[in-house]
């Protein structure tokens, strides 16, 4: 029986994910959480004719508590998203705090489920996770993760237009290692499973990998005012919690890149700080997933030139924004 828990459930990601989750036939339980809605959003889904029982929580009545009882999977797309002319760390005011208490729920409640964190921003709010989880004394760093799924997507896609191809989007695959932030956001484009066309300009490249960079951005202004990605991340978030639950059920060779505590695989975790040069516990790489969560770090494979310097200007903003979720929770240790 999985159990799969949507926090933020009746938020424009919250809606289209739970949607996503209820079709997936490995959902056997469904349990949705806000602060507003969700009641109804979860009868709205209950008429779907696929086996998820699905439920619905408010904060009174300990609706967390029991929204998370029997929790194997829990989701958390909760918080406030970006309006135009701000950055992800502009959010972290507001989300750091929702994020700690969720957090903070489900390692009471819930200590060994599969966390997947959505809520920006994911290069600080994933440390904050983890730090809570390590207060509680339930820190499993195999079974917490950033989502980082939609750059993967969005690295897909784009290269997939410039091949004059959509219909190859499904197979086309570009591993996007880094944070989910801007610089942060490294897609190793020369390891793309189709080549890009031969003769395909440095330039061309360079505004390639911007626009995966920024793609966030570019629906931000899209949208007006109106909000960020949503129905694009709950697509990508599907598709990452599907994955975790095909691997939960034990299939296995799943990989997916995913923001991790590197301290899942401590052999992975450090040959990739080696690769990395620096002593960094957070990174989004490639991970092998298994029944109890991270198996196996990946390293970053052959990069190129223009690729190394993208990691190298990565590294000092996902420090930064790392040690600003760690030090939410925990001040003392930096
Ligand atoms: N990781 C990614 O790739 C990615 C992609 C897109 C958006 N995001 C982030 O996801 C978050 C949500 O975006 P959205 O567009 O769905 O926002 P939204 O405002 O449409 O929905 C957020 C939902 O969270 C709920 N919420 C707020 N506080 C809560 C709490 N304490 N407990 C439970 N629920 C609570 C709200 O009531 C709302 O329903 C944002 O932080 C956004 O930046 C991340
Ligand atoms: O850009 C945002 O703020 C939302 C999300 O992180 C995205 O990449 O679309």
């Amino acid at each position: 029986m999985t159990k799969a828990v949507v926090l933020g459930a009746a938020g424009g990601i919250g809606q289209p994910l739970s949607l996503l989750l209820k079709t997936n036939p490995l959902v056997k339980e469904l349990s949705l959480y806000d602060i507003v809605h969700a009641p109804g959003v979860a009868v709205d889904l209950s008429h779907i004719a696929t086996p998820a029982k699905v439920e619905g929580f408010l904060p009174p009545n300990d609706g967390l508590k029991k929204a998370l009882t029997g929790a194997d999977i829990v989701v958390i797309p909760a918080g406030v998203p970006r309006k135009p002319g701000m950055t992800r760390d502009d959010l972290f005011k507001i989300n750091a705090g929702i994020v700690r208490d969720l957090a903070t729920g489900i390692a009471t409640v819930a200590p060994k489920a599969f966390v997947l964190v959505i809520s920006n921003p994911v290069n600080s709010t994933v440390p904050i996770v983890v730090e809570v989880f390590k207060k509680h004394g339930v820190f499993d760093p195999r079974r917490i993760f950033g989502v980082t799924t939609l750059d993967v997507v969005r690295a897909s896609t784009f290269v997939s237009e410039i091949l004059g191809d959509l219909s190859l989007t499904p197979s086309v695959s570009v591993p996007v290692v880094g944070g989910h932030s801007g610089v942060t956001i490294v897609p190793l484009l020369s390891q793309s499973t189709h080549s890009l066309p031969a003769g395909f300009a440095q330039s061309s490249l360079e505004a390639l990998t911007n626009r995966i960079q920024f793609g966030g951005d570019e629906v931000v202004k899209a949208k007006d005012g109106a909000g960020s990605a949503t129905l694009s991340m709950a697509y990508a978030g599907a598709e990452f919690a599907g994955k975790v639950l095909r691997a939960l059920k034990g299939e296995k060779g799943i990989v997916a890149p995913s923001f991790i505590n590197l301290a899942a695989d401590k052999t992975g975790g450090a040959a990739l700080q080696k690769e990395l040069g620096k002593d960094l516990e957070y990174f989004s790489a490639p991970v092998e997933l298994g029944p109890e969560g991270v198996v196996k770090i990946n390293g970053l494979g052959k990069l190129s030139d223009y690729e190394k310097g993208l990691i190298a200007a990565a590294l000092p903003e996902l420090e930064t924004n790392i040690d600003t979720g760690v030090s939410f929770i925990s001040p003392a240790k930096l």
